[in-house]
């Protein structure tokens, strides 16, 4: 363990943890980062998918420097300021017609959701929510109220009704799934609570931290008809896959549907904190002073996240991630005739998901080889981490600004980590002190 890794844990909390491997870094540039043993690190999570634009991009540096040196105040909360109104007609702009409306601005995707699911029951007067089991909506409190994921340390809203995502990986064909998981849906409507008394539906269109579940075609537009029907707003969470990631701007445009809210956060802010909530006027002024922290709106994030999407068009990095993200994904499928530790490999874009399995047939999670493999990784050099309700799901979420190089240096180092997992040369009491999810 290294030295800055031994005085971070004499010195800084455990409650945020989520630790794999000893990495503690120093610096990074573009998909790398550098850690304080020297060592460069091929980083293919970008800080849980934050980084969207790499480390240290100049475009999100001269914002900074831009708006620090001319500092518009530190605040929006009683004070209008040109980066905000600049970023807020920007988002407005890539929204479809049912959200457009206003701009919320927060730190992060949690105090954005948390914000919804406030703002969603007020404004409409209906108490209930629906979610998906597996969904990670945040880690605030009113957040992880309307989430599904086991592995959060938190209380259910008690209007919070959470329904199954569909996984064609885990139980059958695409078609079975997704006609399962919406006669679960219809029951519920007829037996157990009142559609009528559902505001929303929170909705990831590809599940991340769930385990990068890639919904059946039609599922969503099957969603989307049932809650029009019944006056259900449908939020987006675009947090980690969206911006491009997917291959597409917004990752719902994959399922056809158009949501009345959605949320942007992570890579929004290229690495600094910002989250916004794009959604109905109606809904989005139903009240002054109802979700506000004292510098949420600053212009120095604002202007950064401005950067990031202008970046984003500009360099076309949603059709570099449709593109890389071909290579990737057909390397992973050559990975997979390699290892049989991979299940299965799925995603869109750079947001990819590999399940590690410790038998096909059975498809039973290989949960201990999980996280060995992404420890071996971090010895050999490449930044990987997992998710899925069973901590089985290597997830690639690297900046959207990846070369095809890149790409196939972070897959000969992960077949490598494979190939010494399988084999049993990585130390199983390297683990001890990483728990991981
Ligand atoms: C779809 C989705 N929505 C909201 C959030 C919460 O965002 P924040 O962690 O910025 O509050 C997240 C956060 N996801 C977690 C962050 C904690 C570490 C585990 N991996 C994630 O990506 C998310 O994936």
């Amino acid at each position: 363990m290294s030295g800055l890794y031994a005085r971070e844990r004499q010195s800084v909390s455990s409650m945020a943890h989520l630790r794999f491997f000893p990495q503690a870094v120093v610096g990074g540039s573009g998909a790398y980062l550098t850690a304080d043993d020297g060592r460069r690190l091929l980083d293919f999570a970008a800080s849980w998918g934050a980084a969207s634009l790499g480390h240290a991009h100049p475009a999100v540096r001269a914002a900074v420097d831009r708006a620090l040196s001319d500092q518009a105040g530190a605040s929006y909360l009683s004070s209008a300021n040109e980066a905000c109104v600049l970023l807020a007609e920007k988002l407005l702009s890539l929204v479809p017609g049912r959200a457009r409306g206003r701009v919320w601005f927060g730190h992060s995707g949690s105090d954005a959701n948390e914000t919804v699911a406030r703002m969603v029951a007020a404004a409409t007067g209906r108490p209930r929510i629906l979610a998906f089991d597996g969904a990670y909506h945040g880690g605030t409190v009113g957040s992880m109220a309307v989430s599904g994921h086991p592995a959060q340390q938190g209380t259910r809203a008690a209007g919070l009704t959470l329904v199954p995502y569909p996984n064609s990986y885990a139980a059958g064909t695409p078609q079975a799934v997704s006609e399962a998981a919406l006669a679960h849906l219809d029951r519920l409507f007829e037996t157990e609570i009142a559609p009528g008394e559902v505001a929303a539906f929170f909705i990831e269109p590809i599940q991340s931290d769930g385990g990068m579940l890639v919904p059946p075609d039609g599922f969503f537009k099957a969603v989307e008809e049932r809650c029009r029907r019944h006056g259900i707003l449908i939020v987006s969470d675009e947090v980690k896959v969206g911006l491009g990631r997917s291959g597409r701007f917004n990752a719902f445009d994959h399922s056809g549907i158009e949501p009345d809210i959605v949320v942007f956060g992570k890579g929004l802010g290229g690495g600094l904190p910002i989250s916004a909530v794009v959604g109905p006027e109606a809904i989005m002024n139903h009240a002054v002073a109802f979700s506000l922290q004292t510098v949420h709106g600053n212009p120095v994030c604002a202007a950064a996240a401005l950067a990031v999407l202008e970046t984003i068009e500009h360099d076309r990095l949603a059709e570099n991630a449709a593109s890389i993200g071909r290579v990737l994904r057909d390397g992973l499928n050559a990975l997979a005739r390699r290892h049989a530790l991979i299940g299965d490999v799925r995603g869109h874009g750079l947001a990819l998901g590999v399940e590690l399995v410790g038998d096909r047939a059975g498809r039973t999670p290989a949960t201990r080889e999980t996280a060995l493999t992404v420890y071996r990784a971090f010895q050999l050099g490449l930044v990987l981490y997992y998710v899925g309700v069973r901590s089985n799901v290597l997830e690639f979420t690297p900046p959207l600004t990846l070369t095809e190089s890149e790409a196939r240096e972070g897959l000969a180092i992960l077949d490598q980590a494979l190939a010494d997992v399988a084999a049993g040369r990585v130390d199983e009491t390297l683990l001890a002190d990483f728990a991981g999810w």
